[in-house]
């Protein structure tokens, strides 16, 4: 099993609660991602939030992402867990948003530029090429976003995220529309995400479970509960605990097909 500990709080949640009028649409909601460390690795955190459609998923993700500030509750965030702010959580959308009229490397320039770190134009190019070469995008800096495919744009928009800086990031439907090629590409490039630092921490909504499970630590069940209104994590799965976590080949683990099973079940 991998050696593993978590120390202090990175993102936490404290009974966050959102309603619109008379409806409930989030209740309950209680989390802490920590800081997990494995000797030898700089090893990020990665969560898998499951659920049902309409359950209120991406209502979670603007709350945690300080684009909807809650009816109740709070979410902390960094070291000193102060009360997330908008634009504190990179967003990478389903669709990908990129500026069209901009080339690749103008659209990865323009997340370096977010970072406000003061870089000299040499020093910028040297890092968006270091990581257009680590994430195969080289020969599409000068493109522009229309003339890539969409897995390529989905890496631009990934990439885009990672280099404002932003620690957090949350990623909508990862694995919607690709091919199963494309999928383990994805996953290798999310895992490589999150070893880029040990405090980078990726929050993966997806109805793909087997896949979201694949390249987590942690798997957030959503769910509704008999006789109250609105959804809540009704689980969490501690992946590392489980010894289920940071294996590239986990997906033939027979613990781990029977643990995606018992997931679906739960749905
Ligand atoms: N501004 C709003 N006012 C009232 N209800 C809303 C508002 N925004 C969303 N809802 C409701 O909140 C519920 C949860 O929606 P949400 O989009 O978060 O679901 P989801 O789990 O992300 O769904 P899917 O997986 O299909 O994308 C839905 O019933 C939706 O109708």
């Amino acid at each position: 099993m991998n050696a593993y500990s978590k120390s202090h709080l990175l993102l936490s949640a404290e009974n966050i609660h959102l309603q619109y009028g008379e409806k409930v649409i989030l209740r309950d909601i209680n989390f802490k991602i920590h800081n997990v460390h494995r000797e030898g690795v700089e090893q990020g955190q990665v969560v898998a939030l499951i659920g049902r459609s309409g359950l209120g998923k991406t209502q979670l993700f603007k709350v945690l992402s300080g684009l909807v500030p809650p009816t109740q509750g709070t979410v902390r965030i960094g070291a000193d867990q102060h009360p997330v702010q908008a634009g504190q959580v990179g967003i990478v959308p389903q669709n990908y948003i990129l500026f069209q009229h901009r080339t690749i490397y103008q659209n990865l320039r323009i997340g370096l530029d977010h970072s406000g770190v003061a870089l000299s134009d040499a020093e910028k190019k040297r890092i968006i090429e270091d990581y257009a070469t680590t994430f195969e995008l080289m020969d599409h800096l000068k493109k522009y976003p229309a003339q890539l495919s969409g897995g390529q744009r989905q890496r631009v928009s990934i990439i885009q995220q990672v280099l404002t800086g932003n620690r957090f990031i949350l990623l909508d439907e990862p694995f919607s529309g690709l091919d199963i090629l494309m999928i383990d590409r994805v996953i290798a490039l999310l895992l490589k995400v999150s070893t880029l630092h040990e405090e980078n921490t990726l929050i993966v909504v997806s109805h793909d479970i087997e896949n979201a499970a694949a390249v987590s630590d942690t798997v957030w069940l959503m769910g509704t509960e008999d006789g109250k209104p609105g959804a809540t994590i009704r689980k969490e799965y501690d992946l590392c605990e489980m010894g289920l976590a940071w294996n590239p080949e986990i997906r033939t683990d027979r613990r781990f097909v029977e643990l995606i099973d018992e997931i679906r079940k739960g749905l």
